[in-house]
């Protein structure tokens, strides 16, 4: 552990840039050491975020890394993957980004670190159980970003369809950051008052309807402009501030599952409380049967897809 808060990036893309400069402009961060293959756009990002951070409350000392860094570091983040270009369906990139697990994670435990990984890295719950593999890490050490965008997503549709702010919303997405990803309608409420009150037309078909509208996003955002960074930067800022203050605060994040929601053995989005040791507990919330259902076979999903990796790792 560094004497302030060290983070160490690996992945300097989209995703791993928009995240970087979240970063430096939240002031969490003493240090900032960015790791990417691609060393040209390493070293003009931190240049570029370096010039940056002089117009910050708390300028973060942003240089570029190595594996070595990783040893007195506070958080190590993987934003590295397939790149979203050509992204229909994100269980299509297991292979690629087990191989970047493959090549990387060794040298960050090689280095000496044993702290927590975060990760947004997709498909993020498949890769989450592959960076436990080969780190070998306590399960809860690897936090996955999950189903947190899925779940912004959810929150601004409802807020926009009953007009209200989108901070009083409270309802979540479980399951995978992807194609089977299930809405939990049950539970969704605006300060305790349940959804129903504020939009009339919910049935099973308008579920359905909604939660393809949220998958959908991803691909919209994507064909628009090539990739999705600003919200994943986001959800990967509130997960490293939630580890780095310990703030215990309940995030939908991948979690390992040992039978809660009547499945065990995966990495999948769940509502968890993050704090300085990760993924410290599982919360369990009411879902009905229809959603129960959708849940299993999502799971079912990501466990025939995770064979895939296997062969990857064991290679
Ligand atoms: N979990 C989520 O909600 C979201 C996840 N993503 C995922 O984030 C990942 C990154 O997306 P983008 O930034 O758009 O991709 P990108 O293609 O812009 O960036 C990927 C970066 O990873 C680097 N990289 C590749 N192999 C590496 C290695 N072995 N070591 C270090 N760096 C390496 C590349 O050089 C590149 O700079 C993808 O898997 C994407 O699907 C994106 C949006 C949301
Ligand atoms: C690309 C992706 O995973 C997302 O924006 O949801």
């Amino acid at each position: 552990m560094s004497n302030g808060n060290k983070v160490v990036l690996i992945g300097d893309g989209f995703v791993g840039s928009s995240y970087a400069f979240a970063l430096i402009n939240s002031g969490l961060a003493t240090e900032l050491a960015i790791i990417d293959i691609r060393k040209d756009k390493e070293l003009a990002d931190v240049n570029d975020l370096l010039d940056a951070t002089v117009l910050t409350s708390s300028p973060t000392i942003v240089k570029t890394g190595t594996f070595e860094d990783c040893k007195d570091a506070d958080l190590v983040v993987l934003a590295y993957g397939n790149s979203q270009k050509n992204l229909v369906n994100r269980l299509n990139d297991i292979k690629i980004a087990s191989q970047m697990v493959v090549d990387t994670i060794p040298q960050v435990v090689e280095a000496g670190y044993d702290g927590v990984i975060l990760l947004a890295t997709n498909p993020v719950d498949v890769i989450a159980r592959v960076v436990a593999e080969v780190s070998g890490f306590p399960k809860e050490k690897i936090v996955g970003t999950g189903t947190s965008l899925d779940t912004a997503r959810f929150n601004q549709y409802l807020a926009l369809e009953s007009k209200l702010n989108v901070s009083d919303i409270n309802a979540y997405v479980i399951g995978e950051h992807g194609n089977s990803s299930v809405a939990v309608w049950s539970n969704a409420n605006v300060n305790g008052i349940n959804i129903r009150e504020f939009i009339d037309k919910i049935d099973d078909d308008y579920k359905d309807e909604v939660g393809e509208l949220i998958r959908d996003k991803a691909f919209k955002i994507i064909k628009g402009k090539g990739a999705t960074h600003f919200g994943i930067a986001n959800c990967l800022l509130a997960f490293t501030k939630a580890i780095l203050l310990d703030e215990k605060r309940v995030l939908m994040a991948s979690s390992y599952l040992n039978g809660e929601y009547k499945n065990k053995g995966l990495y999948t989005g769940v509502p968890t409380i993050i704090g300085k040791n990760g993924a410290e507990k599982i919360l369990e919330m009411p879902i009905d049967d229809r959603e129960q259902k959708m849940f299993d076979k999502s799971c079912k999903d990501l466990n025939e897809n995770y064979k895939l990796a296997l062969e990857v790792i064991n290679k």
